[in-house]
């Protein structure tokens, strides 16, 4: 799905408006019925109090259309106009007029801090004072009713942004926004919504097709993309009938040091239960009897170093090569590193350790091959690529990077991000159990075996990151957060991979 601008949705919008022959009022109703719909899908009459807080643009509108419906179909609402301006929008205006005729509970004028009513524990909040129309910090005695809102307890639901978000900046760690416990938004997702530093403001994400022109959606050029299900199945190459193992990528992984052989064994199950069709290790010697014994389907070689890596099996030949998870930095190692680098010309695969030596040899950078797959939590890409300031200004640092030295790089968050080049893919599966020791190198095999049946590297990685998150959700499902370690992530690949074309398990998302 992409993920649009501000700027796109407004286009959007008014192309819409063009060809359906329709008014922006009556766009207004469609999209905030919909809100409503929801809304009473879920409360099914239920007498709970309602507080909607409107602003005076079109969010505010919507909130207006909101609250008509809600108040026709008997809920008990009590409407604020949040009125820091008298620059009143005309949808809003047409639909302050229909909430009169309708009522006799006028809505309340919020114009000061004394106007401020009592929000309860147990009331349903409907925020729509600010959208993706907010275009300066919210201030005053209105940021000091977000923090009433906040501090409330109730239920808070956003109308398609939580008021104080922009869509193209972080708004500051000070700054004034609802936490909402659910947003419902318009059309399209917004960049913020899977920001580390923002993310935790939207609660549930539900987005809300309201019918905007889909030829011209179609058409528009974005640059950033949130991978669902539907978007992962479409990268999905399936296995021919006559095939054999030699089509299915002889993979090499190089890693591990004496402690911390796991790392390795958790990369090669996860290449092998991605469907790799030859695994190949190449580890310190103290690894041998964990892995033969640990994953007899892989194939091993032995550094003539006891503890660590010290050399690269430059003569080996693999489809593609993974390089890092348990390595440690020491000097040796680097020199390991650095013959991967002179004997390959096809994209390998750098993770942990390797991002680490990478780091502290900014010169090993250039010699990355082209489309190269670098996997870095957020610490290793500080070291990376240096401090930033905010999300954004990380982004595009990020998008820098990998267009100087021609590579994809896989920013492990809570939404992982793939970016390539200027292109971003934002990874809408995974769940907080999967913040778990090994996660990561479990990661790099499967990225490292999708590359190695042929995936281009790019796909490899989103697909991966994908199938990463859905097995991590799987084995969530069976058995919880707290005891979920990266094996089982590896361990149930092919249930995700299996789910990906189960019907109902394509809608949930
Ligand atoms: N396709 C769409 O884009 C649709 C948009 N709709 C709604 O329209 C919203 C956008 O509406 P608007 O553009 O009117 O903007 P908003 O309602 O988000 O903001 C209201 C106005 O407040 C002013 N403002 C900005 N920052 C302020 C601040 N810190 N303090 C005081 N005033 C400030 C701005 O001039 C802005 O026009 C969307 O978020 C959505 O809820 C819907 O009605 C349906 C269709
Ligand atoms: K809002």
């Amino acid at each position: 799905m992409k993920v649009l601008s501000a700027e796109q949705l407004s286009g959007a919008d008014k192309e819409t408006i063009r060809k359906q022959n329709i008014t922006s009022e009556e766009l207004m109703e469609r999209a905030a019925t919909l809100v409503f719909n929801e809304i009473n899908q879920r409360l099914q009459g239920a007498p709970i109090p309602i507080k909607i807080f409107c602003g005076i643009g079109n969010n505010g509108g919507d909130g207006l259309v909101i609250a008509r419906h809600l108040i026709q179909h008997g809920y008990h609402v009590t409407v604020y106009v949040v009125n820091y301006s008298d620059k009143r929008s005309e949808d809003f205006l047409a639909n302050y007029e229909k909430l009169k005729v309708i009522t006799n509970d006028w809505p309340h004028l919020i114009k000061e801090e004394d106007h401020f009513p009592e929000i309860n524990t147990g009331d349903f909040v409907i925020d729509a004072m600010f959208g993706i129309g907010l275009n300066r910090p919210i201030e005053g005695w209105v940021a000091k009713l977000v923090k009433l809102i906040n501090n409330s307890q109730a239920f808070i639901l956003a109308v398609d942004m939580p008021s104080g978000l922009f869509s193209d900046k972080t708004p500051g760690k000070k700054a004034a926004v609802i936490e909402a416990n659910y947003t419902l938004s318009f059309q399209s997702p917004k960049l913020v919504f899977f920001l580390p530093e923002t993310m935790d403001y939207i609660g549930d994400l539900q987005v809300l097709d309201i019918g905007l022109d889909r030829e011209y959606i179609s058409k528009l050029i974005s640059e950033t993309f949130l991978i669902g299900k539907q978007e992962a199945v479409s990268l999905y190459i399936p296995r021919k009938k006559n095939s054999h193992k030699g089509d299915y990528g002889k993979v090499l992984i190089v890693g591990g040091s004496y402690g911390k052989i796991g790392s390795v064994l958790l990369t090669a199950t996860a290449a092998l239960k991605t469907g790799t069709g030859l695994c190949s290790l190449y580890i310190p010697e103290c690894g041998y009897d964990i892995i033969q014994t640990g994953l007899p389907e892989a194939m091993l070689m032995t550094d003539t170093d006891k503890k660590m890596l010290t050399t690269y099996p430059k003569d080996f030949d693999a489809d593609v090569v993974c390089f890092g998870m348990g390595v440690g930095t020491d000097e040796k190692s680097v020199q390991a590193l650095k013959e991967l680098l002179q004997a390959n010309n096809d994209p390998v695969v750098i993770d942990a350790d390797g991002l680490n030596i990478l780091s502290n040899n900014k010169e090993f950078l250039k010699m990355l091959p082209k489309n190269s797959v670098l996997t870095p939590h957020p610490g290793e890409l500080k070291r990376l690529i240096g401090a930033w300031e905010d999300d954004f200004q990380k982004l595009e640092k990020v998008k820098k990077f990998s267009k100087k030295y021609n590579v994809i790089l896989v920013v492990k968050g809570a939404h992982t991000f793939t970016i390539d080049r200027e292109y971003i893919y934002i990874n809408d599966s995974g769940n907080p159990g999967m913040a778990t020791a090994g996660s990561g190198d479990v990661l790099s095999g499967i990225i490292t075996s999708l590359i190695g049946q042929g995936y281009e590297p790019v796909n490899a990685a989103v697909f991966g990151v994908y199938l990463h998150g859905l097995s991590g959700d799987i084995t969530a499902e069976e058995i919880g957060y707290e005891s979920l370690l990266a094996g089982d992530i590896a361990r149930n690949m092919g249930k995700a991979v299996k789910a990906l074309f189960e019907r109902e398990s394509m809608e949930s998302k």
